[in-house]
Order: C-alpha cells, then structure tokens, then sequence
C-alpha cells in the first residue's frame, strides 16, 4: 500500500511527507524498522517507543507514526496521530485487508473463567458450523492450524496478523479472550464484537491498574464497544456485584443479556449436580428448560457454561442444538485437569487458579467431591501483584487440609521473598509445609497422599515452563506429576519413569484431545 491509500483510516492525522511512499508492513518495535516498514511509536510502562525513532530512522523505516509532531529537519514522511495505539490497531486492520469483517467475533472479559469460557465458545461455533478461530492463553487456533499464544490478547498488529489468517483458512467465526491489559492498550480497538461475555471481577493485576475500580473501568471498555456498535449481545454474569453494576450501566441499550443462578436470569441453571466426570444441570432459557451435561466440573464451570451458550445463541446457534454439543466439550488443558484415572487411589488435579478467587473456587468443588483430605500445592507469581500473594495463602489454607507452598513463576523477585509474602495469609502454623522447588514440593504432596485424598497443584495449569531470573525452564505441572507417581509407585529408574510418563500423556491427549 501507499501512505496515501492508509491516511483515511487514521483518526485526525497530520501527514508530511511524500504520500505515494510505499508501505509493505508495520511494527512497533525499532529493532525491526528497515525500509518499506511504517515504524509506530508506543508509550510503554517501561520504555517509551518515542525514545526509539531514531533508531528506526537510522534502520531505513519508509514512515514513523508518532504521538510527538515531527522534528523540523526531518526527512521521513511522518503522520502525527493522537493515539498511536489506535493508530496501530487501525493500520494494522487496513494493511490485513480488514478480516474482522469476515468473522463473527465471540469475545470473553473478566479476571477469571476466559480462557475455559472461549474454549467452549470456540467448541461449539464449530460444532454449529461455523468454522471457528481462537485467541486464547493457551493456543491460537487459526481454523485447524495451532500456533503457540504469546499472550492472552496479543498487540492489535498480531491480533489482525492472526484474524487474517483465520479469514484465509475458511473461519467464519472467532472465539477470543479480551483482558484487561488488551482494553487499556486498545489492542481490540475497532474489532466488531457480536457477543461479548463478562465472567466475573475480583483481585488480579492491581500492580497494573492501582485499583479494582480502574480494573473495572478497563473490562467496561469492551461493553462501551458493543455500546457504540449498531448490533451486539453484553452477556454478563448478574450474580457478580460488578456484573450488575455493567447491568445497570448498559440495560437501556437492550443488548444486555443476564446468566447466573438468580431467578429472572435470561440464562438461569438450577439442580446443579457433578462428580468426576462431569456436571448435569436443568438450563431455563427462551421459556423452556433444557437438561445440561458437560464434562466439565463445578459451580463455576456451570457459569462459564452458561456464558457460553448465551452468546454463541445470540449469534444465531440453535440453543437445543447448542446444549447437545455442550456434551462433547473439550477438556480445557490445565483447567480442573484430572491427570489420575478415576481408579487410582487419591486423585490428582492440575489447575491454573493463580489468583485468591480461583484458589477459593477451585477448592470449594473439589471439596464437593467429598475428598478424605485436599492437600494444595501453591505458589504465587513474581512481577505480578503482590499484595493478592497473602489473600492466596489464606484462600489455599481456608478450602485445604495442607498447604505446600512452593514457587510458581518467580520471574526476577527473589522466591524467598515471594513466599514470605504469602506465609502472611497463613492463620494455623502447623498446617503447612515450605518447599521452595517446585518439584520438590510435588513430591511431599503426592509421597503424603492416601487413599480417598485428593492433590490439586494450582497456579500453571497449561504451562509448559518455570520462569525463573527471566529464563523459562521446561516445566509441566501435569508431566511431573505423571512422571513422579510413577517413581513414587516403585519405578525409581528415572529415566524409565520420564518415558512411561510421557506414553501417558500421549495416550491421555489422544483420549481427550482439545478442539482440533
Ligand atoms: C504490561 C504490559 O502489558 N506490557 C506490554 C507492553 O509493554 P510495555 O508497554 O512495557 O513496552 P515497553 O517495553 O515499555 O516498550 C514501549 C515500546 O517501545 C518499543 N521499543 C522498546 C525497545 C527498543 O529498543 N525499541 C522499541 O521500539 C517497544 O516495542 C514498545 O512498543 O506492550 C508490549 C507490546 O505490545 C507487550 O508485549 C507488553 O506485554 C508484556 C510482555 C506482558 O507481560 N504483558 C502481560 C502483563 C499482559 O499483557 N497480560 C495479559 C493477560 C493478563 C491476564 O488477563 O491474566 C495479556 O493479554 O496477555
Ligand atoms: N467462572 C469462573 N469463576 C471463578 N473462577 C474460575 C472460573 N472459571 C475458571 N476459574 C478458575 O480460574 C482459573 C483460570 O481459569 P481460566 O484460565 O478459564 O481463566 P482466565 O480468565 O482465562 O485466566 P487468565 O486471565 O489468567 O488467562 C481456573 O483454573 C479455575 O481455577
Ligand atoms: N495472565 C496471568 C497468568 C499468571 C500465571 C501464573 N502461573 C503466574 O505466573 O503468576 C499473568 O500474567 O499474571
Ligand atoms: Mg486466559
């Protein structure tokens, strides 16, 4: 394209230059500024974007878009924009040919329950015929082909990069997870959204938005969003004090569309039922009821099921349809993942809950189960929000009958340090054990674990990695768990062991795949 051609889909620009400038492509970063690249300047949190465009200059960038009106002197064409993440998001969606046109968006907002709730969106577009991308933390799906996700919503010249190829592959649809880092950033400026859910709002990224106010203030910019556009469905969960306060925000627009157990709900479960395999609950919806099952267990899993099936209706689906599917969901990879068959003695669950409300509600249906004992293995993230560190103790030692606490991710914070600050939340001294390797910690769990007790090990879920002083060390929740039965049960030939365990994990992949 030409600078020209890009000019009317900016906001306000001011251009100087040759407007018959070519433009083969755009970033952000000045490291990968050359020649027939647009260089767009960011405000960071750690580094201005600004400060790099001589850099870009120097590397042969064709355009710098920018925040700061040009230098006298300057030679490159320059458009000065008010916004240049704006700027970006909108270039990026006109140089990829505007593919957001082409899909139906299903998005998902809210601390916890995205992840597990665009999966199932995801599941059943597909299953309703609507081929179906996804932009989620734990994968990308571009419509049968899985790229690795580097966030949960990538910068918005990745995230129209990803729709593209969506739009090429045959995707009619795409199912994707909104955070709040996304909405501040405006990494979604501009994508229709034709139903947007909201899960729920409680204590996460406060080191990010200061307050929960400010965190809510962000989520509210997805809903301001299908405010502004003609059609789109808000579904929210109305048992959620924020969920209401969106509620009561948006009603007169008439999109708001409510789910929860309150009676009234546009989707209300109740006779909520589920052991090992799965949950069974009675949908009351559109006047009629419908029997639920889906593999996924717990009261919250019912919310995000509930989420789910609201929005992919308001986007058309058939709901008896829609509920029949539920059935066949996939399993969400470290999400409540049973990773014992339902034989063994004690069960073991790997779980992602990484904040004091997932903690909480993690426990509280594994207790339903009626375990012996839970014992948790749980430790907090470094460079995240530290003052959740002690309300994740207290919430772990609250549903627990022993704690381990150990490391999770301590990115560049010291663990010991990381750890102290959560032994705070502790209330009774002798309920817990201190094991700072992650492995390690595992081990006394699973070597104390008895016959009817149940193992969860929260806080990775689906990683693959430890991040550890800024280098990601291999690591799975669920392999080492796999790994360490298998020792613990008498094969001390590590080696051998490291090899069943990943025959294990293969064959458990194979029988319970994730949407392909
Ligand atoms: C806090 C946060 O969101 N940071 C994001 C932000 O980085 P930043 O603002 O700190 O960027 P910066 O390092 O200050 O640099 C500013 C600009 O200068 C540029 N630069 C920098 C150096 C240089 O030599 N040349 C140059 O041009 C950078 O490319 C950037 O454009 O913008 C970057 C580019 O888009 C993101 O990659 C980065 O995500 C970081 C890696 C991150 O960890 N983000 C997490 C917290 C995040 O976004 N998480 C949410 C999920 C949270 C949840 O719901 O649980 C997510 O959506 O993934
Ligand atoms: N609706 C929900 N309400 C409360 N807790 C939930 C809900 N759904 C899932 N959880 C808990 O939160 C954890 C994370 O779930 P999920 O990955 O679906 O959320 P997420 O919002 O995508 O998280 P992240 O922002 O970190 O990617 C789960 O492992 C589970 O413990
Ligand atoms: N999206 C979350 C994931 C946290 C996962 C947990 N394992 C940790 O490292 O704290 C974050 O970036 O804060
Ligand atoms: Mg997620």
């Amino acid at each position: 394209m030409i600078l020209r051609d890009l000019i009317p889909h900016l906001d306000k620009p001011v251009v100087s230059g040759s407007l018959d400038t070519v433009i083969n492509s755009l970033t952000y970063d000045s490291r990968s500024a050359g020649p027939g690249v647009a260089f767009v300047a960011l405000r960071g949190k750690t580094a201005d974007g600004h400060d790099f465009i001589p850099k870009a200059i120097a590397a042969g960038a064709a355009v710098i878009i920018s925040e700061q009106a040009p230098p006298d002197d300057v030679k490159v064409p320059w458009v000065h924009v008010k916004y240049s993440r704006v700027a970006l998001a909108q270039a990026a969606a006109f140089l990829h040919g505007e593919p957001a046109k082409n899909l139906s968006i299903a998005a998902v907002t809210g601390t916890n329950g995205k992840t597990t709730t665009a999966f199932l969106m995801h599941h059943l577009l597909n299953a309703g015929q609507k081929r179906c991308g996804l932009l989620s933390t734990v994968v990308y799906d571009l419509g049968g082909q899985q790229v690795p996700s580097t966030h949960t919503t990538p910068e918005s010249l990745e995230i129209q990069g990803l729709l593209s190829q969506m739009r090429d592959n045959g995707c009619r649809a795409v199912a994707m997870e909104i955070s709040s880092h996304a909405l501040d950033q405006h990494r979604v400026h501009g994508l229709p959204i034709a139903a947007g859910v909201f899960t729920n709002l409680t204590q996460d990224h406060l080191d990010y938005h200061g307050t929960m106010e400010e965190y809510y203030v962000a989520k509210v910019r997805m809903f301001e969003m299908i405010a502004s556009q003609a059609k789109g469905a808000m579904v929210i969960n109305a048992d959620d004090a924020w969920g209401r306060k969106l509620i009561q925000r948006y009603e007169e627009t008439g999109k708001v569309i409510k789910f929860g157990y309150g009676v009234g709900f546009d989707y209300r479960a109740v006779n909520v039922r589920y052991d090992l395999t799965g949950t069974t609950f009675e949908l009351e919806a559109k006047g009629r009821t419908f029997l639920v099952r889906t593999p996924l267990i717990g009261d919250f899993n019912v919310y995000n099921s509930l989420g789910a099936l609201a929005a992919v209706q308001a986007m058309g689906l058939n709901l008896r349809e829609t509920v029949a599917h539920l059935k066949n969901a996939p399993q969400v990879p470290g999400r409540l993942e049973r990773v014992t068959e339902a034989t063994t003695k004690f069960q073991v669950f790997v779980d992602y809950a990484h904040t004091p409300d997932a903690i909480e509600n993690a426990l509280r249906t594994l207790r339903a189960l009626r375990p012996r004992r839970i014992i948790t293995v749980f430790g907090c993230g470094g460079g995240r929000d530290r003052s959740k560190r002690p309300l994740m103790a207290a919430a772990a030692e609250a549903g627990s009958d022993i704690c381990v606490l150990t490391s999770d991710n301590p990115r560049n914070d010291d663990p010991q340090v990381i750890i102290a600050d959560a032994v705070k939340g502790f209330t009774r001294p002798k309920n817990h054990v201190i094991m700072v390797d992650r492995r390690e910690a595992i081990k006394i769990a699973l070597e104390n674990a008895r016959g009817g007790d149940l193992v969860l090990i929260a806080g990775k879920g689906h990683e693959d990695y430890q991040e550890i002083q800024g280098k990601k060390h291999p690591f799975d929740d669920r392999r080492v768990v796999r790994q360490l039965m298998i020792q613990i049960a008498g094969n001390r030939d590590v080696e051998r062991a490291e090899k069943q365990a990943e025959r294990e994990i293969r064959d458990a992949e194979r029988r319970r795949p994730y949407d392909r």
